[in-house]
């Protein structure tokens, strides 16, 4: 469970977030979504305590982000840039990871899935960028907990492996898990997203399901409903 409540933040006279209220109760897919800037990945970063709101809280699991560690337990998080000690074989990653942060439940069943085996003794740092995210995916996803909070999973991927990944986070929710998304790919919230928050002007600007959001803007898809949503927001701005 997740709720935000009153949560602000600049970054000097930059207000990202502005005042923003939103609870998510049960498992499911969730979308955050909006344009470049809109405050996507400072509201995940909020959410595992990386970056300080100005005011308001985030609670996970009913713990403060704020006064607590213990709820990052049941949260697993992918950044979207994966920032990793780059002279490090793949191997040697998990590994890290695992020592620092406890043995993963499905490390083996991942590596197939994203067909890692084969980068297994190369470095890091000569790794695609692709076969990188997949690395990233691997050391977030190793660890079966309640909440994953995944910023742009499907960056960089092959339209095979983003597949793989929309069905293995479709069986995730079937399992009761909560999935949080930031993704700027309509076609894969249209196909797994229960609930989306669109993020504007610092605020959540759209709250609900996939048809209201087609709904609300006459549009036959998700990617034109954004479209329109953003068309008609300048229009307003010129007027
Ligand atoms: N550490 C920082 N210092 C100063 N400004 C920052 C910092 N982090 C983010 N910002 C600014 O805050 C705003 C929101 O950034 P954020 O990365 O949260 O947006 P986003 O919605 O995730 O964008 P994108 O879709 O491009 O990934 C942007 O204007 C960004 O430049």
């Amino acid at each position: 469970m997740i709720e935000i409540k009153n949560l602000s933040k600049a970054y000097k006279k930059r207000k990202v977030l502005h005042h923003i209220d939103a609870t998510i109760s049960n498992p499911g897919i969730y979308a955050v979504l909006g344009p470049n800037g809109s405050g996507k990945t400072t509201l995940m970063k909020i959410c595992m305590g990386l970056v300080l709101p100005d005011e308001g809280d985030v609670y996970i699991y009913r713990e403060s982000v704020r006064a607590s560690i213990q709820y990052r337990r049941m949260v697993s998080y992918l950044p979207q840039i994966a920032r990793f000690p780059d002279n490090l074989k793949v191997k040697e990653l998990l590994q890290l990871t695992e020592h620092l942060r406890g043995k993963a439940q499905r490390k083996e069943m991942l590596m197939e899935l994203l067909d890692l085996d084969p980068y297994m003794d190369q470095l890091f740092r000569n790794l695609s960028g692709g076969t990188q995210q997949k690395v990233n995916l691997v050391t977030c996803l190793m660890y079966d907990v309640p909440l994953y909070l995944l910023d742009e999973p499907t960056a960089a991927l092959d339209p095979v492996t983003q597949i793989r990944l929309k069905e293995f986070i479709q069986h995730e929710r079937e399992r009761g898990k909560m999935v949080v998304l930031t993704t700027h790919v309509p076609h894969l919230v249209q196909a797994i997203a229960d609930e989306i928050f669109f993020l504007l002007y610092g605020d959540i600007y759209f709250h609900g399901s996939v048809e209201q959001l087609i709904g609300a803007y006459q549009a036959n898809d998700v990617e034109e409903a954004i479209a329109r949503l953003l068309m008609y927001e300048q229009e307003k701005v010129k007027i």
